[in-house]
């Protein structure tokens, strides 16, 4: 069943469905790009006024001090670790997840100073595949890409010699998973650390970096965490490789005593020690009040739902878009996908142009991928009903180019089709 009025049904039996009022969404428009720039919580403009008018604007420097500006880091990455499985004192939050990963390789790497190959996810996000590689340069290690299903292989392959592997629990292409737990089991028998890439996975799947004993993490927090354009990246460490860990960006403020101002640089004794430099308070508090939505909602919660709205997207996908020259990229099989659903069509850009134009809002990634990211806080069964419905239309319009009485023409809530 994938009419609109089993969606309806599906929308009133959600329990997430009222967590939908903590964001603001423009009228008219079914976003369904969250995994790539997450919608706007309701509460973050005042949380910005606040941080601005009544922090900065009238405590100034005090700010630092007196509204915990200095410690924000580490207290944002401790509700970031809630997220993540992560017990406080790992997780700190600052500059992009290049920069993290950047850090967290060559910390990783510098934690197996023996071993020459780096392995990593061959299919990874371009920023895992570029940094690997200069980090590799850097250190002069081996760089071996390879894709995330056949890291098992490789590691079984080069065994002793591999040091690092990256990997990501969820493909950003095709929204595969990949187990977590399995792949640190198999890295560690290796005597190799592990590295995770967790954008497309936090605040969307349930992640237990402590119990998985993942040694290092680094993600973004813009997506499902919907932190705000450029929001401050997350890096995870476990503690007990804080003591060893040599981190190479040796700012200031990872000093044991960064106000001692003194000559030489000596690390803090803990997470701290991944601190940089002067902390994005004004990113950090859209962020931090971007978290206050997931203090009422559990990640459980959040992943059966979107869950359920991938499995619906593809009962629609089945009903609708089939004839049509789609194919279905992401896995049909619940546990293996996460939480987005990818198309293959050959006119994936001029589709996802139009579905623009209607309302309806993915991504392309090229050459011919439509990304469609359900973020369970604020996307509903109608949503995609509708968006299904649209895309089906359009596809159909474009195969008959001088049908001016085309349904592509319609708009968002004037779907009606029942499958
Ligand atoms: C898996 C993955 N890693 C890293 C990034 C990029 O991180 P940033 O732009 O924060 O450096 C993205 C998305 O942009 C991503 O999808
Ligand atoms: N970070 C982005 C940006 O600054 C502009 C446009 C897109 C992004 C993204 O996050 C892309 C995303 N990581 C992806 O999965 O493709």
């Amino acid at each position: 069943m994938t009419s609109r009025a089993t969606a309806e049904r599906l929308d009133r039996a959600d329990p997430l469905a009222p967590a939908r009022e903590r964001f603001e969404l423009p009228a008219g428009v079914v976003y369904l790009d969250g995994n790539s720039l997450g919608a706007m919580p309701a509460g973050t403009p005042a949380a910005l006024d606040r941080t601005v008018r009544r922090q900065w604007r009238d405590h100034l420097i005090k700010g630092w001090t007196d509204d915990g500006w200095l410690d924000a880091p580490m207290r944002v990455g401790d509700r970031i670790g809630r997220l993540i499985g992560a017990a406080p004192g790992q997780t700190v939050t600052g500059d992009s997840t290049s920069v993290q990963l950047f850090n967290a390789l060559t910390t990783a790497a510098r934690l197996r100073p023996d071993r020459r190959i780096l392995l990593s996810d061959g299919d990874g996000f371009p920023t895992d595949r570029y940094l690997a590689a200069s980090v590799a340069r850097m250190l002069g290690l081996e760089l071996r890409q390879v894709p995330m299903a056949e890291l098992p292989a490789a590691l079984d392959a080069y065994g002793d010699e591999v040091g690092v592997v990256l990997g990501s629990p969820v493909d950003f292409r095709t929204g595969e998973t990949h187990d977590v737990a399995d792949l640190t089991a198999r890295t560690h028998r290796a005597g190799a650390v592990t590295v995770w890439d967790l954008c497309h996975a936090a605040g969307a799947l349930p992640l237990a970096l402590d119990a998985d004993g993942v040694d290092l993490a680094v993600g973004c927090s813009y997506k499902y965490l919907s932190g705000g354009p450029g929001a401050p990246a997350y890096l995870y460490v476990a503690r007990r490789h804080h003591a060893a860990a040599d981190q190479p960006l040796t700012g200031w403020l990872g000093h044991a005593a960064p106000f001692a101002m003194t000559p030489d640089y000596r690390p803090a004794d803990s997470m701290a020690r991944f601190r940089i430099g002067a902390p994005h308070i004004l990113s950090l508090s859209a962020l931090d009040a971007a978290l206050d939505v997931f203090d009422d909602v559990s990640v459980a919660d959040i992943r059966a739902k979107n869950t359920g709205l991938g499995r619906f997207f593809i009962e629609c996908f089945d009903a609708r878009l089939a004839g049509l020259g789609f194919e279905l990229v992401t896995p049909r099989d619940d546990a293996r996908r996460g939480s987005q659903v990818t198309l293959s069509h050959p006119d994936a850009a001029r589709l996802m142009d139009q579905l623009a134009a209607r309302g309806v809002i993915g991504d392309v990634r090229p050459p011919t991928l439509l990304r469609f990211g359900f973020n369970s806080l604020y996307v509903s069964y109608t949503d995609i009903h509708d968006a299904v419905t649209v895309l089906g239309d359009l596809a159909e319009a474009n195969r008959r180019p001088h049908d001016r009485t085309a349904p592509a023409q319609r708009l968002i809530g004037e779907t009606h089709v029942a499958q």
